[in-house]
């Protein structure tokens, strides 16, 4: 199939994946336009590194199609491999090759023509030049997570599919390669990136939420917000622990979470939660007032909400 002649650059139906008795992966279908950066959130073995295998075919799905930059996920994963950017979560470079010496030999696994060219290009763009002859073992995480990035850019992938690419990384170096990132959307670069950091899911164009193997919600950060049709009010004081305990056991509030200096109560009923807020608020010195639900409500909502079908018959 011609791959430009795709209208998504992932658009997968229906994968199912299981490993042993576990539903791994529970019909799980998106689609991934052209240009788009689209963040993958969920909990910790959620199934989102086993999606991300299924759509670049390392993975065969037990049932399910798609296509991934056109090509089928089952039949043609060879084309796929060669075509698509992986980071993988684990940093899989060598410690004692400068980082010249590790993009040379991935250019030579590629079988690439202009290696020298393709090096010199890939260090310049990604801010790597000043660095090339460093051994890599001595590498900062940001520095080490922009040499994985130039390692998956280097034979000029259509779609980077990223594997939680900033874990541990600084805050400085995280703004950075989301930069990064949005300019090579702009270029048309399609990216799949799994993170547990709100401020990238943020970041990202489009979102799914995954729990225990299924795609609960998805959408732009607005569209997901609203898919849970929450309303949220937020309290600040003192002692907001206790107040939470009072909340959670009053009608109308389906979650307290503090963040910072602020208790943030949320629920469906929206009378019933203000009702309850005013109540419990009464007579304290605290201050409460009704905010815009937030996408960290809205993920601790949904986690809290998922149930473990993990070793389930299905
Ligand atoms: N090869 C495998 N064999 C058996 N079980 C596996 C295998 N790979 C993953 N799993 C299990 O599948 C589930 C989903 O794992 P997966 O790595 O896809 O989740 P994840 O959402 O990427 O997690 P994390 O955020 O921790 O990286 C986990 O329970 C994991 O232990």
């Amino acid at each position: 199939m011609n791959p430009s002649a795709t209208e998504y650059a992932i658009d997968v139906q229906k994968l199912n994946k299981h490993f042993g008795d576990k539903h791994v992966v529970n019909d799980v279908s998106l689609q991934v336009a052209h240009g788009e950066i689209f963040g993958f959130l969920g909990p910790n073995g959620s199934g989102k590194t086993t999606s991300i295998r299924l759509m670049c075919g390392l993975l065969t799905p037990d049932s399910g199609t798609g296509t991934c930059l056109g090509y089928d996920i089952i039949r043609e994963s060879a084309q796929i491999k060669r075509n698509v950017g992986y980071m993988t979560q684990r940093f899989s470079y060598w410690d004692d090759l400068t980082i010249r010496e590790n993009l040379d030999f991935i250019a030579r696994l590629y079988d690439m023509p202009n290696r020298r060219e393709t090096v010199d290009h890939a260090l310049e763009s990604l801010g790597l030049a000043s660095r090339a002859d460093q051994l890599t073992g001595a590498l900062s995480g940001g520095w080490k997570q922009r040499l994985a990035l130039a390692a998956c850019m280097l034979h000029k992938p259509k779609l980077l599919l990223l594997d939680e690419p900033t874990a541990g990384v600084d805050p400085t170096a995280r703004r950075d390669f989301w930069e990064e990132l949005h300019r090579l959307a702009a270029q048309g670069i399609s990216v799949l990136v799994s993170t547990h950091y709100m401020d990238e899911a943020e970041r990202c164009h489009k979102l799914a939420y995954i729990a225990y193997g299924k795609l609960i919600a998805q959408g732009t950060a607005k569209e997901v917000i609203d898919s849970q049709d929450l309303t949220t009010w937020a309290i600040h004081g003192d002692r907001l622990s206790e107040l939470s305990e009072q909340l959670r056991t009053m009608p109308g509030v389906d979650q307290t979470v503090v963040f910072g200096s602020a208790l943030h109560a949320s629920g469906k009923d929206h009378a019933a939660l203000e009702k309850a807020v005013q109540q419990a608020a009464a007579g304290k010195d605290l201050r409460i007032e009704p905010i815009d639900t937030g996408l960290e409500d809205v993920f601790i909502y949904m986690m809290s909400r998922s149930s473990d079908n993990y070793g389930m018959p299905s």
